[in-house]
């Protein structure tokens, strides 16, 4: 089983929400062993938004899937929600992920033979946990999607789909939902709805999000920006804007080429 830490152990007054100690992630052995990260170390307070951003190949989804319970780090210790991921068995691990964390895809993930409000109750289903439609629908209008419950992904746009994923995360409760690169296939105002939709996740139901992103417009919308390059936490910017955010991606990708 999960060992479940005593807040007492937290470094802030806030509840922690994510905590990774030491994180290392490596693929392949020998010659083509590639380090996709070394020993990450941060702690996300509960309530926050946070994006993250780095060169490609610096290890961006790879932190999100091990931080998810997706992946298993070689070492080191990853909590959400004051439960250790890293000790328990793989049915352990697959209840908590379904409980307590939340996804949302690039790609949404949606299966297309499958109604709006079908999709979303997926994962309670899945979870054998019962599902409320007044909930549903509720959580269906508060992305918008009120009057599309009976529709199919192929009869939406992709800014749509995408809130269908989000309301599919929401409708669990989770603690921390994680977005890889949610507005990735998105034009910009669709994105600009997914995003905001992402910060009220945050602001008005108090949920943990952090976010996978190349674009610093999208960061922009985070509390703070986490830095990853070539495996490694290389900074943290708090209340970015995405002129800032770009200055320092350029000087990280300055830094890694003058190492390589
Ligand atoms: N399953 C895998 N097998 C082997 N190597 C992998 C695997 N997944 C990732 N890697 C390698 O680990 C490193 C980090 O990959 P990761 O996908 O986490 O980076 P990223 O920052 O998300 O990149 P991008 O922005 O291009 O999506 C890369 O060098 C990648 O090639």
């Amino acid at each position: 089983m999960f060992r479940t830490s005593s807040r007492t152990h937290d470094t802030g007054p806030a509840a922690e929400a994510l905590r990774l100690v030491k994180v290392t992630k490596t693929y392949g052995s020998d010659d083509s062993a590639v380090a996709a990260l070394r020993e990450v170390t941060l702690g996300l307070g509960s309530g926050t938004f946070t994006a993250v951003m780095g060169p490609s190949g610096s290890g961006k989804t790879t932190l999100l899937h091990c931080a998810a319970g997706l992946e298993r780090p070689d070492s080191g210790i990853v909590r959400v929600d004051g439960a250790e991921l890293t000790g328990g068995d793989e049915t352990a691990l697959t209840k908590f992920r379904r409980g307590r964390i939340g996804f949302v895809f690039q790609q949404y993930n949606l299966l297309e033979t499958l109604t709006v409000a079908q999709n979303t109750v997926l994962p309670l289903k899945l979870a054998g946990r019962r599902v409320d439609r007044r909930r549903t629908r509720e959580v269906l209008a508060s992305v918008g999607l009120g009057d599309r419950l009976g529709h199919r992904p192929h009869q939406l746009s992709g800014g749509q789909r995408q809130r269908v994923a989000i309301a599919r995360a929401l409708v669990a409760e989770p603690r921390v939902i994680f977005a890889d690169e949610p507005t990735g296939a998105l034009d910009m105002r669709s994105a600009r709805g997914v995003l905001t939709l992402l910060q009220q996740t945050v602001r008005v139901h108090g949920r943990t999000v952090v976010m996978v992103t190349h674009d610093p417009v999208a960061a922009s919308y985070a509390d703070s920006v986490l830095f990853l390059a070539d495996g490694r936490l290389a900074g943290r910017m708090d209340a970015p804007t995405p002129d800032a955010v770009a200055e320092r991606l350029a000087h990280l990708g300055d830094s890694v080429a003058k190492e390589v």
